[in-house]
């Protein structure tokens, strides 16, 4: 048999043997997704590290309220304009806060960035490693250097709190200077001058990321930068990729297998790849839709899109929607805030009005489509606003995601150690109902 036929054999036989019907889901009981019917995620763990609040439980059923998010209790909104209104940059404070669970004084939290910043740099093999890891990918490419990182730790299989807590901290560090070098060898092997600059003392996460990614840069595009990585650093255990960490950690694997089983999580369309899937719905319909402000000829496109006949013909919208949030997501509030500032200042307010009418059509689009058959309201998400504001601080494409795991790292790191020190912890194992029939072993010349 030629490959192509029996690999042609083989994926015609997914089409009956991962057919299952959907009222087996419904006859035992099965929590699709790990979402009750209410859509409501089951309870699967406990945290201390961030909490996602979207609804309040009441006797007669889920009532839908404006999202809140909070980082060890901390209103992440509280969190950002208190920053902020000081006028400093906060993302190295957020770490703190989710690792240790406390805001840090003046003196631990210098000593925390002293400490970032000696392990910021690579090691000369781990820069060489990057030059050789072809690639054209960042998360795939930052996936393969966290498992390299194992490699280079003397201690990588550890998982006494002290290491652990090294481990995450030198994670938190290296992401900014692995994916700034990443992308510039990518560059590079399209013909481009390569860059590699070497982190600053001086500098926050944000500024550092800025210079080894393109040397110059602004205090507005840091200040914008570091505002947005506070916003994407925890979202409580449930989330794909950190459920993902917590699932492998569960087992009791090293810190790099987890983290990298996380990236390629997060990488996902449907997660954190959803910034970049926006960016390119937004170019599409950018050219696809003549008049920017035609609400029905918007409307018309947007509706052939969720009847899987435009675009990408997977129905989806991308940025709209969220498993717990329904009438609002706080970050998507505030990144629409950062979005719509910085398109005043780089004269960018008609595509950013484009935007905001697509952010409005897509949800009463969706809500009309749907009908009653998902009674459940959507909005904007954290993903839906991002791409722009990169985009208007002059980052490229292909950060934007592995911007998300730059931030989200710290709470991976968070919800292993938490996942790793609570005393009832147990291996993370659900259950799989075979629907399968039993059938006899036939021998080879019978077949
Ligand atoms: C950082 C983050 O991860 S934020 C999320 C980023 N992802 C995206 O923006 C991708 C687009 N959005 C989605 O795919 C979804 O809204 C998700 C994955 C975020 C949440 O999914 P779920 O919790 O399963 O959504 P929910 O239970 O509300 O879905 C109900 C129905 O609406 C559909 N739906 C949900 N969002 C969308 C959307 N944006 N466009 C079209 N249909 C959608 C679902 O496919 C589902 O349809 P079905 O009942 O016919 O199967
Ligand atoms: O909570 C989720 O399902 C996805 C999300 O918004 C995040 O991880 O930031």
């Amino acid at each position: 048999m030629k490959k192509e036929y029996i690999i042609y054999k083989l994926s015609e036989s997914i089409k009956s043997t991962s057919r299952i019907d959907n009222e087996l889901f419904t006859k035992y009981n099965v929590k699709r997704g790990l979402r009750n019917e209410d859509h409501s995620g089951v309870l699967v763990g406990l945290t201390q590290i961030g909490d996602v609040v979207g609804y309040e439980r009441l006797p007669e059923g889920l009532k839908a309220i404006p999202g809140r998010l909070l980082y060890r209790g901390i209103d992440v909104n509280d969190l950002v304009k208190g920053i902020h209104g000081e006028n400093r940059f906060g993302f190295e404070e957020a770490a703190f806060l989710l690792l240790s669970g406390y805001l840090p004084n003046r003196e631990e939290l210098e000593s925390f960035q002293s400490l970032i910043h000696a392990f910021m740099p690579l090691g000369q093999k781990t820069k060489m490693n990057i030059l050789d890891l072809e690639g054209s990918n960042v998360m795939n490419i930052l996936a393969r250097c966290v498992l390299e990182m194992y490699t280079f730790d003397e201690n990588p299989d550890d998982t006494s709190r002290d290491n652990l807590m090294r481990q995450s901290i030198d994670l938190i560090s290296k992401f900014p200077t692995i994916i700034a070098y990443a992308y510039n060898i990518m560059r590079h092997s399209h013909g481009k001058t390569l860059h590699i600059r070497h982190p600053k003392e001086e500098y926050s996460i944000a500024e550092n990321f800025l210079y080894m990614l393109k040397g110059e840069f602004s205090e507005l595009e840091a200040k914008t930068l570091d505002r947005a990585l506070v916003l994407h650093a925890e979202h409580g255990g449930g989330n794909n990729s950190t459920f993902t960490v917590r699932v492998t950690s569960s087992s009791g694997t090293d810190t790099y297998s987890s983290i990298a089983a996380a990236i390629g999580s997060l990488k996902g369309p449907l997660h954190g790849g959803a910034n970049l899937a926006v960016m390119k719905m937004f170019d599409h319909l950018k050219e696809n839709i003549r008049h920017w402000d035609k609400v029905t000829e918007i409307d018309q496109y947007l509706n052939k899109m969720l009847r899987k006949e435009a675009y990408d013909h997977t129905g989806l919208i991308y940025g709209i929607g969220h498993a717990v949030y329904t009438i609002s997501d706080p970050r998507a509030l505030l990144l629409k805030e950062m979005a719509r500032d910085l398109a005043k200042e780089k004269e960018r307010e008609e595509e950013y009005a484009f935007l905001e009418l697509l952010e409005e059509r897509a949800i009463e689009n969706f809500m009309n489509f749907k009908g009653t058959k998902v009674n459940k309201r959507v909005c904007a998400n954290v993903d839906f606003y991002s791409g722009f504001v990169y985009d208007m601080i002059g980052l490229p494409q292909e950060v934007f995601t592995p911007l998300f795991a730059m931030s989200r790292i710290t709470g991976w790191t968070a919800h292993r150690i938490e996942e790793l020190n609570f005393d009832s912890k147990r291996i993370i194992r659900p259950a799989y109902k075979n629907v399968a029939a039993e059938r006899k072993f036939v021998p080879l010349k019978q077949r």
